[in-house]
């Protein structure tokens, strides 16, 4: 076979099934530049596209039976739901497909527990073709639009080198960025993987909504038994949900910057940095991301809430006072114009503005540097640079504009009462969050913990468990 052939040879896929993917990959392959020829049940019957995606006869696309189609074709993909797979494939139709490379693109509807993944169920009804799993993440939709949202990059699995290879080219053809997914054994996971929606957000929602419920129910029992009749329920909406949203925000991003210092502390009471982090510090430490953007959100409420009740009937402390002593003569009967001017604020209120705002702006810094594209422009030493020191500024900063409007109020309520008011109960865990990181910017600890990431071990590990790549 000359190499032109062989090239339009190559240029050609079958496709298992004429239904909804059958005909979106149809309509994608032939867009870029294939043959297709369709293996269905009844050839007839096929709803047939054209290149043009227009509802006009099967022109471009070859409709054949299944055996027909993977008796003709190298590369056939299977696009039919994995019930089907036994009836489609019986030994006669299998036995055609000796040395073909079959593509299972199936999902399942359930979480089954199943330890088999349909690649695998294919691959015993097929076992002389060679099965590739790939295609399962995109969608019908995706395929045909590329405006669809979804992401473009497309998992390969197979236990065949050469055939994981083939299939890669033809989805880079096709328009998308497939990347090695490893062998068959990944198809399960790959199946799974579209059952489950934003995994990563589970366990940082979780904590999220734990700790906007303990702050609610903090700021109502403080308003209504702890200091009863100086809350008015008008007020819950905006003034009182604005100290829960404030607070929350304090307490979420403590919890985002205190795992990687566990983990240093860790590291330094294991004297080594190869030993695994436990399960939970392991799972919070990838959390970080999710809780920081969550404390963005909160913070956003809180800095529009905070912007629409700024005045000196909700913000007493912020304002000066002002009073007006009126003099009304006696027989006096038309009107006294007052002219009662604006009211300054204090030089606590204007403070505390100003680190709340400068704490806002780092926090957004910090939230679009979070974004794959920014983080992808970054070096490492970058990243680190902003997550880290800039991040550790940023929560020293949002303490801070508690304390500045905080601490006069205090000082007046006194032990053991102050323990009731939502704004000091609000910093006590952030400040301890901030001691511990200045802790470990003690010369000596700092000193310590740098030769231990450099690899110093204090004592060899005999059973290393595998290095820990978290970075901290
Ligand atoms: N739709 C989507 O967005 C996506 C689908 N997938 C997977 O692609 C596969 C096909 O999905 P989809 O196209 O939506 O499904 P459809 O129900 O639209 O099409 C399935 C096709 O399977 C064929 N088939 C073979 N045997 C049978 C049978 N006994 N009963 C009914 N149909 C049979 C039919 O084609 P014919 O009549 O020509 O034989 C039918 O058109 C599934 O495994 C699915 O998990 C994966 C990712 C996305
Ligand atoms: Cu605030």
């Amino acid at each position: 076979m000359d190499r032109k052939s062989a090239e339009l040879k190559r240029k050609a896929v079958g496709i298992v099934g004429s239904g909804q993917f059958a005909t979106a990959l149809a309509l994608r392959f032939l867009r870029a530049g294939y043959d297709v020829t369709i293996g269905s049940r009844r050839p007839e019957e096929a709803k047939i596209i054209s290149v043009d995606g227009g509802e006009s006869v099967f022109s471009d696309v070859r409709v054949t039976s299944v055996t027909d189609c993977v008796k003709a074709i190298d590369v056939v993909i299977v696009a039919i739901h994995a019930e089907h797979f036994k009836s489609t494939f019986p030994p006669e139709v299998a036995s055609e497909c000796a040395g073909r490379i079959l593509v299972d693109v199936s999902n399942r509807n359930t979480r089954n527990g199943t330890q088999t993944s349909n690649a695998r169920l294919l691959s015993t009804l097929v076992p002389e073709a060679t099965i590739v799993k790939a295609y399962n993440t995109l969608s019908a939709y995706g395929v045909e639009n590329d405006s669809a949202g979804g992401s473009r990059r497309v998992p390969v699995a197979s236990d065949d080198a050469r055939a994981r290879a083939v299939v890669m080219e033809m989805t880079r053809d096709m328009g998308f960025d497939p990347y090695e997914n490893g062998g068959l054994g990944s198809a399960l996971a790959m199946e799974e993987s579209v059952l489950v929606v934003f995994p990563e957000w589970k366990l940082p929602g979780a904590m999220a909504v734990l700790v906007v419920l303990f702050w609610v129910i903090f700021a109502l029992s403080r308003f209504y038994f702890a200091t009863p009749g100086i809350m008015r329920w008008d007020q819950l909406p905006l003034k009182i949900f604005n100290k829960v949203f404030g607070a929350s925000t304090l307490t979420l991003l403590s919890l985002t910057y205190l795992p990687s210092t566990c983990a240093a502390f860790l590291q330094v009471v294991n004297g080594t940095k190869h030993k695994r982090f436990p399960g939970w510090l392991d799972a919070w430490l990838k959390a970080r991301k999710q809780l920081g953007l969550i404390a963005f959100g909160l913070i956003c409420v809180h800095a529009c809430i905070s912007t629409l009740i700024l005045s000196p009937t909700y913000m007493s402390a912020w304002f000066e006072k002002s009073s007006v002593l009126i003099i009304v003569p006696a027989n006096h009967t038309h009107d006294v114009p007052l002219n009662l001017g604006g009211v300054w604020m204090t030089w606590i209120g204007e403070l505390s503005l100003l680190f709340g705002i400068l704490a806002v702006a780092l926090m957004t810094v910090l939230a679009v540097t979070s974004l794959p594209s920014v983080t992808s422009a970054m070096s490492w030493a970058e990243w680190r640079l902003v997550h880290s020191q800039l991040g550790y500024f940023m929560l020293t900063l949002a303490v801070t504009h508690v304390y500045v409007m905080g601490v006069p109020k205090w000082v007046k309520t006194g032990f053991p009462l102050v323990f009731f008011r939502v704004k000091f109960m609000s910093i006590v865990f952030p400040t301890l969050v901030i001691v511990l990181r200045l802790v470990l910017l003690l010369p000596c600890l700092s000193a310590y913990v740098d030769r231990i990431r450099l690899g110093w071990e204090r004592k060899r590990v005999d059973t290393r468990m595998g290095v820990c790549e978290q970075s901290v």
